[in-house]
């Protein structure tokens, strides 16, 4: 044949193909979600998460050690609670020597160089497994502000870099800009779960936290996964209250409106590559079904593709290793 194009000219050889790759992941892409627990030389494993542990601040020192070496440098903390430390209003989220606060300022004072995001929502700390204070099976919007600003002033006081309102409900980031800059803290970041739906993909987080909601589902604050339309109202309303990046969860199911939020706005993109989508390729890898390296590099690069600046992602360290 006499073709004048023959694309396959720029896969012909590894040097060639790599010359030509448009995407490329780097480890300084990755924040590590990390699980954390009380007690002293805990390191108990998710089942559903293999490679995946809850860990006790003592044995979590040496983790980030560990993560730091292999170049990884923010990590996004959970705690994971006794049900005694539980109530309606989630008060625990900011007792000054409660285990979460505890831990971010041991991690800052041990790495000085390392970045801390928070989590700011109800559902770990609270009685009714929920985001929001519940009163007659509603979940509140308005009230739990004021139990959120408590909860991300602390996290500043304590040095968390990012804090990451994931509640997904209405008028988050204003609210928590203003009590962080009040605070003092205009520094402090804020990373808005901007689109995070109402996926199944959680289902391994909650077992790790042990924070399923005891009643319903979480329908009237997380978005529908049929919608992509309301993922641009959602980013625009986080964008003019003054969040610092937008974030898209899941990653792997959603990566359309990853790219559709990179296509609309101009802060950096966040995806957040969920416990769920861990869980599937682990399973698949252990049953020998693939290649769980492969699988977890490619999608790893699909959602960098895809136009996500920050992968949270529990295959940090794996990755980490391979790059
Ligand atoms: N504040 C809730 C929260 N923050 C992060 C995750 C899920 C993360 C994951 O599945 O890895 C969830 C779960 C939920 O909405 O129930
Ligand atoms: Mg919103």
């Amino acid at each position: 044949m006499n073709l004048i194009r023959r694309p396959r000219r720029n896969r012909q050889s590894a040097v060639i193909r790599d010359m030509v790759q448009e995407t490329r992941l780097s480890v300084t892409d990755f924040i590590l979600p990390v699980f954390i627990t009380e007690g002293k030389n805990v390191r108990s494993e998710v089942s559903s998460m293999p490679g995946i542990y809850r860990f006790s601040l003592d044995l979590l020192l040496n983790e980030i050690q560990e993560c730091v070496d292999l170049g990884i440098k923010t990590f996004d903390l959970f705690p994971n609670l006794s049900e005694s430390k539980k109530d309606k209003y989630a008060t625990e989220s900011y007792n000054p020597d409660g285990l979460y606060l505890q831990t971010i300022q041991t991690i800052k004072n041990r790495f000085p160089d390392v970045a801390i995001m928070t989590d700011v929502a109800m559902d770990p700390y609270s009685s009714d497994g929920h985001d929001g204070i519940v009163e007659n099976g509603k979940i509140l919007n308005d009230p739990t502000l004021e139990v959120l600003g408590k909860m991300a002033l602390a996290q500043a006081q304590a040095g968390a870099d990012i804090v990451g309102p994931s509640d997904m409900m209405d008028g988050r980031v204003g609210y928590i800009r203003q009590v962080l800059d009040e605070g003092g803290f205009h520094e402090v970041a804020i990373m808005s779960y901007a689109a995070k739906y109402a996926s199944a993909f959680y289902g391994p987080f909650r077992d790790a936290l042990n924070s399923a909601p005891k009643f319903g589902d979480k329908k009237t604050y997380q978005m529908n996964p049929a919608n992509s339309r309301e993922a641009l109202i959602e980013a625009q309303l986080d964008f003019e209250e003054g969040a610092d990046f937008l974030m898209v969860k899941p990653a792997l199911a959603y990566l359309d409106i990853i790219k559709l939020l990179n296509d609309n706005f101009h802060l950096p993109i966040a995806a957040y590559n969920v416990s769920g989508e861990y869980a599937m390729i682990k399973a698949a890898a252990q049953n020998g079904w693939l290649d769980g390296e492969r699988a977890m590099m490619e999608s790893l690069m699909a959602i960098k593709r895809a136009g996500a600046n920050v992968i949270l992602t529990y295959f940090a360290k794996e990755a980490a290793r391979l790059l």
